[in-house]
């Protein structure tokens, strides 16, 4: 196994203020390798930020371990003695660590390549240097044209591609995007996506994409935490969570990003669901890989004579890998819609029983 890059251990982080206790994180661990995009999803006041924030020690852990790429920046481990980086050590760590947020955080008097250069003002290379590499990463993030301007003349997504372009400017190995998209229409979310994608493959760049959107995770990452109330629910490569979530938070993420939920919703209400015959279930199968919708459903009929009405399907790529979902009633004999569903399990399809109820 080669090093990860970030690993958070037995990550607690609990806020007291004025003598009220918050768990706002509590016991994550989290390995992130090099050139992973890894989600870190979950719903407002998850611990989303304040986990991310311990990766660059912007918030001190109160227990756990903070390791990058194998150096210790923080333990306090039961047991063990306390150990932190501080100061310079701190600061200069912390430039290796790029940030992008939501709200962009740009200077608002300052045009857009003083923004970048901004980030370089502890850097010793020569002005021209400097000038010259704002301008490189101006191209990068394709807004050369743009460098005279201030922020209040660019668009949302504009905005955000100058603060990466600021996040990348000491060279980071690792870029923390903290809800980058939260703020922007659906086609320039994309756009942005596109360019953590892009920087990531070419320029191996390792990302955590911290979201409260499925979708988001879907597009690009290819590892998945789900955290809720403090805790990490579950984590996997995306195409694990998405075909096999555990959880039923984990789902109701999944449903929104894949447009299922409002299916469900709406063939819930069809007439063959409402008046569901006894032994019969609606269910939604999720399968990726090798199977495929056809001959899974025939080997239902041939080997336990189950026929499967299918009322929805869905197919899409992610990781490049095929995931099938159908919303269907199965109905057989006696318990062999019970075998079916063992079979379809067998099989690596993940059930989701959404009315009625196993023999
Ligand atoms: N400095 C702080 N002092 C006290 N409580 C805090 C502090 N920072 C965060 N919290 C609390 O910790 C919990 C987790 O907050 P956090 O911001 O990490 O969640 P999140 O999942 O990132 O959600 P959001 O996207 O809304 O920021 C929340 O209950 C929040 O109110």
């Amino acid at each position: 196994m080669t090093t990860p890059i970030v690993s958070l251990q037995n990550i607690d982080v609990t806020f007291r203020p004025k003598g009220r206790v918050i768990h706002a994180v509590q016991n994550v661990s989290i390995d992130v390798e090099k050139g992973d995009i890894y989600g870190i999803v979950g719903y407002s006041g998850a611990g989303k930020s304040t986990l991310v924030r311990t990766v660059n020690l912007l918030q001190e852990p109160t227990a756990g371990s903070v390791i990058i790429n194998g150096e210790t920046f923080f333990s306090n481990q039961i047991g063990q003695e306390r150990t932190i980086i501080k100061g310079k050590e701190l600061k200069e760590k912390r430039r290796k660590i790029g940030m992008i947020f939501q709200h962009f955080n740009l200077l608002n008097e300052r045009t857009v390549e003083e923004n970048v250069l901004f980030a370089l003002e502890n850097s010793k290379e020569k002005e021209a240097v400097k000038k010259e590499k704002v301008a490189k990463l101006l191209d990068l993030v394709d807004l050369s044209d743009r460098a005279k301007q201030y922020p209040s003349q660019l668009s949302g997504g504009q905005k955000q591609r100058v603060a990466i372009a600021r996040a990348l400017a000491n060279d980071p190995e690792i870029l923390i995007s903290d809800e980058a998209t939260s703020a922007l229409d659906p086609k320039t979310t994309r756009q942005i996506l596109a360019l953590l994608k892009k920087l990531n493959k070419e320029y191996g760049l390792t990302v955590l994409l911290i979201t409260h959107e499925m979708e988001a995770v879907k597009e690009i990452a290819n590892k998945v935490a789900v955290m809720q109330n403090g805790q990490l629910l579950e984590k996997g490569t995306t195409l694990e969570i998405f075909t096999n979530p555990q959880t039923e938070l984990t789902k109701a993420f999944i449903e929104t990003a894949t447009n299922q939920e409002q299916a469900i919703e709406s063939i819930s209400q069809s007439e063959a669901v409402q008046n569901l015959a006894e032994g019969e279930i609606f269910a939604q199968l999720t399968y990726s890989g090798n199977a495929t919708n056809e001959p899974l459903i025939t080997s239902l009929y041939q080997h336990y004579g189950v026929v499967a009405n299918i009322l929805f399907g869905n197919v899409e790529i992610l990781q490049g890998e095929e995931v099938g979902s159908l919303l269907v009633i199965l109905s057989g004999e006696g318990n062999r819609v019970d075998e079916a569903l063992d079979f379809l399990e067998a099989q690596s399809v993940s059930v989701n029983i959404l009315k009625g109820a196993r023999a």
